[in-house]
């Protein structure tokens, strides 16, 4: 007896609970915005980087940099259906002008070349100047990487003109020093980068270098000097040796709206990313291709056979119209050593010198002129964005003798 009325509650209760259900679902019925926005969200998903990025618009990123806060949403929440799921395309950045860089840097290339600089024209505005004061003032010179040769054709042009005119107050050879360096910075030199379409296809600049030296960073850099001119910039990463160079570059493309061709493979052939950039730059109608290398090999011969197969290789496509050497500044002769394997291995076209910021011994520039015979047509002076400069000789010399 007890059961059945324990039966009897039990269905009680279902009955109850069955009454409430199915009144609660009429009430509701129709109104369904909450479920529809879920369903929505697939739709309304952040653009992302996979290899379609290649067709996008050049608003948008390829790289992993972070979507920012969507400004001006109401924050109580949404009110129409969607709008809480539309991520904005990353804020593309408008990176600082080319032009004039090397004013807004002069301060660090300053410091860079005050051994050149104050502790000269100290040496030489101390009055008499015997033997021994002009062979410390070539040993200044050297000591600034500047090379034998060219310390010793500033210190004899700088005695003659001490010996004629007889003077040796600050400002005369403040000016003499600054007229004779000059002519050894080569002003002359052509130091624009190639980086206009010739014809139907876009320039292609390969950049190369020891590792470590600044080459992925230089590339991302040099990106940002190109959109700065409102170039249409597209970069290879065949800096396939290092698994985090494609991440990197990728980044740095993303930042400024330039898009990124690079392979997921780890050690991907080198020559086959840099064929595929090329492709796509010639199918993308950009302005430059700009490809950045590994520069890990360890002997001359395995370097000369990797660099002359991408070159190789992108030339089935297109010539090559700049080879960039990436150059630390701060290894000083050493780099140089290093810097004329490079050059024998591929036909460099122009130098880059990075870390100037980061050394007493700006005279580099001179000897690595002199040495490759190229011009150096960058400086990286720093670790920040916009912190690589289009060298110009006459600010280069103002920064050291002012
Ligand atoms: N101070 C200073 N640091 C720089 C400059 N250029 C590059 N660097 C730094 O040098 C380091 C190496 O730069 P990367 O671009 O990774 O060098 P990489 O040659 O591509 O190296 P691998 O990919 O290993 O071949 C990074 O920490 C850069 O921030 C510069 O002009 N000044």
């Amino acid at each position: 007896m007890d059961n059945l009325w324990l039966y009897v509650i039990i269905g009680l209760i279902i009955l109850v609970l069955g009454a409430g259900l199915v009144y609660g679902l009429m009430r509701g019925g129709g109104r369904a915005e909450t479920p529809i926005d879920e369903r929505e969200a697939p739709r309304q998903a952040p653009p992302g980087l996979p290899a379609e990025d290649m067709d996008r618009s050049p608003g948008q990123a390829t790289g992993a940099a972070p979507a920012p806060e969507q400004p001006g949403q109401p924050s109580e929440g949404p009110t129409e259906i969607g709008v809480e799921e539309i991520i904005p395309a990353p804020a593309v950045e408008r990176p600082e002008s080319a032009r004039g860089r090397l004013q807004r840097l002069r301060a660090r290339l300053a410091r860079s070349n005050s051994a050149i600089g104050k502790g000269l024209l100290a040496l030489l505005s101390r009055g008499k100047l015997d033997e021994e004061a002009w062979e410390e003032v070539e040993d200044t010179l050297i000591a600034s990487d500047l090379g034998v040769e060219a310390a010793t054709q500033l210190v004899d042009s700088l005695r003659t003109q001490v010996k004629v005119e007889g003077a040796t107050d600050e400002a005369t050879v403040r000016d003499w020093l600054r007229k004779d360096l000059l002519e050894l910075v080569q002003p002359d030199m052509d130091r624009r980068i190639a980086s206009s379409r010739v014809g139907i296809r876009p320039a292609v600049i390969l950049v190369v270098g020891v590792n470590g030296t600044g080459k992925t960073t230089t590339v991302g850099k040099l990106a940002r000097v190109l959109v700065a001119e409102d170039r249409d910039v597209l970069l290879g990463a065949a800096d396939t040796f290092r698994a985090a160079a494609a991440d990197q570059l990728e980044t740095w493309g993303g930042r400024v709206g330039v898009p990124t061709v690079r392979s997921d493979k780890e050690g991907a052939d080198p020559a086959a990313v840099a064929f595929d950039a090329v492709k796509a730059g010639i199918e993308q109608e950009v302005d430059v291709v700009i490809i950045d290398t590994a520069g890990r090999l360890h002997n001359k011969v395995g370097l000369m056979d990797e660099l002359g197969k991408i070159k190789r290789v992108i030339e089935k496509q297109s010539d090559i119209d700049e080879v960039l050497l990436v150059l630390d500044a701060t290894t000083g002769q050493n780099g140089l050593q290093q810097a004329k394997v490079f050059a024998e291995a591929v036909d460099i076209t122009g130098i880059v010198l990075t870390k100037l910021d980061g050394t007493a011994k700006g005279g580099i520039v001179v000897s690595v002129q002199n040495q490759l015979g190229v011009p150096v047509k960058l400086v990286g002076l720093g670790e920040g964005p916009d912190d690589l400069a289009p060298f110009d000789p006459e600010a280069f010399v103002d920064a050291i003798v002012s």
